[in-house]
């Protein structure tokens, strides 16, 4: 593993994205290690899912480049928000539909990932019938499907229960260690991010103010860090709704590319 970290699967080199007259994204420049997991912390409005939806190729940066040497079509998973699945079918049938999409992927690997996120018991209920944690339960089997080297999770532990949030820790283990996946997370909650990431990015206000590795996080705190990189108290924002991204669409997932190089 540590070999593997040694290894790029994502350039970032002055990435700029604007809305309008607003700066979401000023000159953002990072690489992400195979085999790591990579943390974004910052409070709410940050530009932490933008920067996720152009590293999945979901969205253009306005200048800069993002590469990605991630081999093979379709080889990133991605979860943004709660996945966009068909309320009246199970969960089971949503899985082989998406399945379905990709070569290869058998009834036996959708059981396997159905027992890796821990849906087993639930899967056969109607998606409408999902709570919270099932739904983002569901959202990480569908972007593991196709096998994913790259898997992107924003804010994954949203909703879960404390046992949730323990088993998403487990999984994430399992996906690094066995799969030798590299996973890309998001989270307002640092207690989560520092047992779990090996390198932490703080972002504010569309800029990032500095990264810290493994050493860094457990001698002084990602807490610490986050009020001098960041500058407000402990998870502030961890109540306040969510908005709703509209121009997020699973729909497009058949349309993510392994490289998503701007300009
Ligand atoms: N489609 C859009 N149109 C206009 N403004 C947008 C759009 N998407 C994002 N923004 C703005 O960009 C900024 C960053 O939003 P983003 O969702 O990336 O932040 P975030 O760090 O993920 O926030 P949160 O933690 O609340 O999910 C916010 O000010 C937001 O209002």
């Amino acid at each position: 593993m540590e070999e593997c970290m040694t290894e790029k699967v994502i350039e970032i080199r002055k990435l700029c994205k604007s809305v309008g007259r607003q700066k979401i994204l000023h000159n953002i420049s990072f690489d992400i290690m195979k085999g790591e997991v990579f943390g974004l912390i910052g409070p709410n409005g940050a530009g932490k899912t933008t920067l996720m939806k152009i590293l999945a190729g979901l969205m253009q940066g306005d200048s800069g480049s993002v590469k990605c040497h991630v081999p093979g079509k379709g080889k990133i998973g991605v979860l943004l928000e709660f996945p966009a699945a068909y309320d009246w079918l199970s969960g089971y049938q949503n899985l082989k539909i998406l399945a379905s999409m990709y070569q290869g992927v058998t009834e036996a690997d959708i059981v396997d990932i159905t027992r890796l996120v821990g849906l087993e018991e639930d899967i056969h209920k109607k998606y409408r019938d999902f709570s919270v944690g099932m739904k983002q339960r569901l959202g990480i089997a569908i972007a593991l499907l196709n096998q994913p080297e790259l898997l992107i999770l924003d804010e994954p532990t949203n909703g879960l229960d404390f046992d949730g949030i323990c088993e998403m820790r487990t999984l994430i283990g399992q996906l690094t260690g066995e799969k030798y996946c590299t996973v890309i997370l998001s989270s307002h909650i640092l207690d989560e991010m520092d047992r779990l990431c090996n390198r932490v990015a703080f972002i504010k206000k569309g800029e990032i103010t500095g990264v810290v590795d493994e050493e860094v996080i457990h001698s002084e705190g990602l807490e610490t860090k986050y009020k001098e990189l960041v500058g407000v108290g402990r998870n502030d924002e961890k109540n306040v709704e969510k908005r709703i991204c509209q121009d997020m669409e699973f729909a497009d997932e058949s349309d993510f590319t392994g490289s998503a190089s701007i300009h």
